[in-house]
């Protein structure tokens, strides 16, 4: 037996959600490009569960049904101001409290078609709710409640500042919520399909997956890029922090790929409304950074910008703390790791591969005192 080492190359499963070929990415067979370009996220979240668009009546349904299920018990709300410490990870803190749904969930435990599905609706309809309401309870405000009229992405905006985005700042967001929707066997959608391939509930395949998506190397990258910018601070210090952290063998958070060679499609979308919204905010300077950074990096070692790069200058200029980026991204993939999560129950086999052992040969036991 010969291992892979972090499985790369390995096929683990057949899906029909979303492709990278090519480094082209679709979902169900539609190019990024096209849906970051046209489509609401609500449109997306139908398409990765039904594997088609929705017609206008189906997508009316769907609104109704995220805008109706959004609030949250309060008990998962007032356990956000039990921490002992105050540093708790947002990231952290939505793993629990996505965990803690599950318990208020009467059909947490139902394995049939219809019932996941009406979890997956209350769990993406919530999640908005637990990211924005912890950004809040934590500076000492009162969550606030969604707005039955406005959009997945105008809304999570809402509830986090209490102020209706303008409709640049709405379409920025649909567009970074579009295109973090899916990506095919990315590690956290792979750590949700591990954990229902048990067939355990569809709570612990979401909170694996976050557990995941948490690691600088994946989701947590986007919060690090923004690190680095505001440690560099000026478009003048670029040149000489890259060169040394290349020099170094350090890691240029939001560069590299394991998938993609020649780049990630998403990437210039959101460098586009980086140089949108920090010209509106008169902070260029991110994106000059950003722009100096990537020339650099792509330049000198031919690693260029992942999706994680630029959407950091993006959620900057929304106004957003810099640790809620990654749960931003969760909110978002949620869709994609439910849809994962309903094709994995639909077709299941448990998920168990094997490891090459590279330990010592037989050994006999020695009693304690012996040794
Ligand atoms: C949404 C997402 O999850 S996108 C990815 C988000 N993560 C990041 O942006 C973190 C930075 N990037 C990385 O760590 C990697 O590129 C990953 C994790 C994305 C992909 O990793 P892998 O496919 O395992 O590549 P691996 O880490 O083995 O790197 C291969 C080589 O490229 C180098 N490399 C890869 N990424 C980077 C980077 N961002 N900066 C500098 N060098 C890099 C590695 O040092 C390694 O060099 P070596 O062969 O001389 O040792
Ligand atoms: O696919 C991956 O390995 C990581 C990634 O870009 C994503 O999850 O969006």
């Amino acid at each position: 037996m010969t291992s892979s080492k972090g499985l790369e190359g390995v096929v683990a499963t057949q899906s029909a959600i979303s492709s990278i070929i090519d480094d082209t990415l679709t979902y169900v067979g539609y190019n990024i490009d096209d849906l970051a370009n046209n489509a609401s996220f609500e449109e997306v979240i139908y398409l990765l569960w039904h594997q088609r668009l929705p017609k206008a009546n189906e997508l009316a349904e769907l609104k109704q049904q995220l805008a109706e299920n959004m609030a949250v018990p309060q008990a998962v709300l007032d356990h956000f101001k039990t921490y002992e410490i105050k540093n708790v990870h947002p990231m952290a803190a939505l793993r629990t409290a996505v965990s803690m749904l599950g318990l208020f969930d009467d059909e947490a435990e139902e394995m049939n078609p219809e019932a996941n599905y009406r979890k997956a609706i209350r769990i993406q309809a919530k999640i908005a709710t637990l990211v924005t309401a912890f950004g809040r309870v934590r500076a000492g405000q009162e969550p606030v409640e969604p707005k039955k009229d406005l959009s997945f992405a105008a809304n999570f905006l809402y509830m986090l500042s209490g102020e209706v985005p303008a409709d640049i700042e709405e379409e920025a967001f649909n567009k970074a919520l579009v295109l973090h929707a899916d990506h095919e066997l990315n590690a956290s959608t792979f750590t949700a399909r591990v954990a229902v391939a048990t067939l355990s509930d569809v709570y612990s395949g979401v909170t694996a997956a976050i557990g995941a998506l948490k690691g600088p190397l994946h989701g947590g990258a986007n919060e690090q890029v923004m690190k680095m910018l505001t440690e560099i601070d000026s478009v003048e210090n670029v040149e000489k922090v890259i060169t040394e952290k290349l020099d170094n063998k350090e890691k240029i958070m939001g560069f590299g790929h394991r998938v993609y060679r020649k780049g990630d499609p998403r990437a210039k979308h959101l460098r586009d409304m980086s140089q949108k919204l920090t010209k509106i905010r008169g902070e260029e300077k991110w994106y000059e950074m950003s722009i100096k950074i990537d020339e650099i990096v792509t330049g000198q070692k031919d690693l260029p910008p992942n999706v994680d790069f630029y959407s950091a200058s993006v959620y900057h200029s929304l106004n957003i703390e810099h640790d809620l980026f990654t749960p931003i991204f969760a909110v978002s993939r949620t869709s994609g790791w439910l849809a994962h999560i309903l094709e994995q129950y639909s077709n299941n086999r448990l998920i168990r591969p094997r490891a090459e052992y590279i330990g010592p040969g037989m050994q006999t036991y020695v009693p304690v005192e012996k040794r």
